[in-house]
């Protein structure tokens, strides 16, 4: 899917190092999307709706979401595997597009926020959320309620 003329460049995202890229099973889509490591997280709670929220989020053009739940962070057999394989877990997204995953338990392992902040240091401060980026480009007024 081509991008808006009027798009600025696409959000920052966590890059692998040469040796992770080159290792990773995952690779461009011929139709021009490629996996990228998320740059939303939905992090629990467990029977909290979770499953909704990601649902509901998929329906937005702007996001791929991975279908399952990845418990990367919290799973030491899924985090020794190392970050290209993390990759290799997400969906395909186009150049426009925020990847999300959501692992309720992300909630409950205290080793994951700093697992979480040495993948994306920004992941905690929503820079990937830049709502003129998204499809017509409309930006809510400071302050002011969110209109349809
Ligand atoms: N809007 C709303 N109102 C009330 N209940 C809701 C809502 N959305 C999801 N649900 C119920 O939440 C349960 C699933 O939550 P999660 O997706 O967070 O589950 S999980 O932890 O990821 O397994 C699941 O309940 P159970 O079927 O009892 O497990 C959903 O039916």
């Amino acid at each position: 899917r081509p991008a808006a003329a009027d798009e600025g460049p696409p959000p920052p995202s966590p890059t692998l190092s040469p040796a992770e890229n080159a290792s990773s099973s995952s690779s461009s889509h011929p139709n021009g999307s490629r996996r990228r490591l998320p740059q939303i997280l939905i992090i629990g709670v467990r029977k909290g709706g979770t499953r909704a929220l990601i649902e509901m989020l998929s329906l937005h053009g702007a996001v791929a979401a991975a279908q399952n739940e990845v418990h990367f962070f919290d799973w030491e057999s899924h985090f020794q595997k190392g970050l290209s394989w993390y990759l290799s877990q997400m969906p395909y997204a186009f150049p426009d597009q925020l990847t999300v995953e959501k692992t309720p338990a992300y909630f409950t392992s205290s080793k994951v926020p700093k697992r979480v902040h040495e993948m994306n240091p920004d992941m905690n401060r929503g820079s990937a959320y830049n709502p003129s980026r998204l499809p017509g480009g409309r930006q809510r007024p400071s302050g002011g309620p969110i209109t349809r």
